[in-house]
């Protein structure tokens, strides 16, 4: 499916430290070391209640890589994909009587109308579950044939499953234990109590089709459609290669999602990391309760646009804290995004100000400190306070902070 529109980045002189990232596979952050193209994927939206702020802080994290990744010379392979066919979207489309293909277009156009306003740079590749399954079943059939896969035996549902035994690793990327990861699996669509499973977090691959649900050919595998987590380790196999530097999510996907992508991917490829680093955002909440769509406190990029709030200062609101903190969105939160944007504005406008050079060192390091955005967004202060008091006499100074803001932080003031 179409991407959304590009946003051009500025080009900035000079360049800064590596990029140095959590990895939740690790417990560490360890500097990044892409080739000449770094590759990124980070798993995109279910298609339903887009874009609420949650969903924008990770995007705008991830879009914070790219960025870095771009200003120390790397061209940057980034993939997403949309999970437009899932349990939760079918629910969501029953629940409001729509039709779940039509609920998908209609949410997948505002994420993208979302993300242009945001100034998120776009991946290379968006794709839909969906449009990506003939790919999916055929990398399903080679789990099956490889023996890492195998048939339930349920007469009526056959479904096909991933013995979490075959690659020898599993649990390497979450570091969870057992109990956790039944735990997660019950809570985040597994179905770890399936009698007739090997082993019960064995990730589904596979499900055959049931009556009213919808389904399609595969010759192979007979009508049915794909697991959750498959589509991604497919999508990212195919477009990316078996190994790559970033896989990308929120925390909630630590596990079983994250996990069982990689048990997918190292199995068919025989390659171990599939990922260099595995990296997690932290939950927005609203007021304290995590954002989410089951609690339904959510709060939309696409109304707080509509009401006129600037998508820089909902940026760099949510930029104020560091991505891996679990943090609200809060009118405080909201109102220091607002001054912020405002007095940076101020301070740019000027016909000079204080030498930039440091500011733009002070921007490269930080971030490139795990995306330490409170540090980075302290010496845009730092320098704006400065600008408006004591002035400065650069004439460069304003235009090269403005750069410097777009380039690395996506704000365009
Ligand atoms: N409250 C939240 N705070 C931060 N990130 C969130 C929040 N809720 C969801 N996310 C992240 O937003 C991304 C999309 O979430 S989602 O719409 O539920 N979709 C999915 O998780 C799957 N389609 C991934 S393949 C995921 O990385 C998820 O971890
Ligand atoms: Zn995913």
């Amino acid at each position: 499916m179409d991407t959304w529109a590009p946003t051009d980045v500025p080009a900035l002189d000079g360049s800064g430290p590596p990029l140095r990232l959590h990895d939740t596979a690790t417990g560490r952050i360890r500097p990044t070391a892409p080739g000449a193209v770094a590759t990124m994927y980070v798993c995109g939206i279910t298609p339903y209640d887009a874009t609420h702020l949650g969903h924008a802080a990770t995007y705008l994290a991830f879009d914070l890589v790219n960025r870095l990744w771009r200003d120390l010379g790397h061209e940057v392979h980034y993939v997403q994909n949309v999970t437009d066919i899932d349990e939760p979207l079918l629910e969501r489309a029953e629940r409001d009587q729509d039709d779940w293909v039509v609920l998908a277009l209609r949410e997948t156009a505002l994420f993208r109308e979302d993300m242009e306003a945001l100034r998120v740079i776009p991946p290379r590749q968006f794709v839909g579950a969906v449009e990506a399954i003939p790919e999916i079943a055929e990398l399903v059939a080679k789990l099956v044939a490889s023996g890492a896969a195998y048939r339930i035996d349920d007469p009526e549902y056959p479904d096909v499953y991933h013995d979490v035994s075959s690659t020898g690793r599993f649990g390497y990327e979450s570091n969870y234990d057992q109990e956790t990861m039944l735990r997660f699996s019950r809570e985040r669509g597994g179905d770890p109590d399936r009698p007739g499973k090997r082993n019960p977090l064995d990730p589904l691959l596979w499900r055959m089709e049931r009556p009213g649900e919808p389904a399609w050919e595969s010759t192979d595998l007979g009508r049915g459609r794909p697991g959750w987590h498959v589509e991604c380790a497919a999508i990212g196999l195919n477009r990316l290669g078996p190994q790559i530097d970033l896989n990308g999510g929120g925390s909630d996907l630590i596990f079983p999602h994250h996990e069982c992508g990689a048990l997918h991917a190292e199995s068919l490829s025989g390659e171990h990391p599939f990922a260099r680093h595995y990296t997690h955002t932290g939950m927005i909440g609203l007021d304290g309760e995590k954002m989410s769509k089951s609690k339904g406190n959510l709060v939309f990029v696409s109304k707080l646009r509509n009401s006129g709030v600037d998508p820089n200062v909902i940026r760099v609101a949510l930029l104020g804290g560091h991505y891996r903190t679990d943090r609200s969105w809060t009118d405080e939160v909201h109102a220091v995004g607002d001054k912020r944007i405002a007095r940076w504005r101020e301070a740019v406008a000027l016909d000079a100000g204080p030498d930039a050079t440091e500011l733009v060192s002070a921007l490269r390091t930080r971030l490139a400190d795990d995306l330490d955005t409170p540090g980075a967004l302290a010496a845009v202060d730092a320098w704006a306070d400065e600008a408006l008091t004591r002035r400065g006499t650069d004439p460069q100074a304003p235009g090269t902070v403005r750069t410097a803001l777009d380039a690395l932080l996506g704000v365009r003031l």
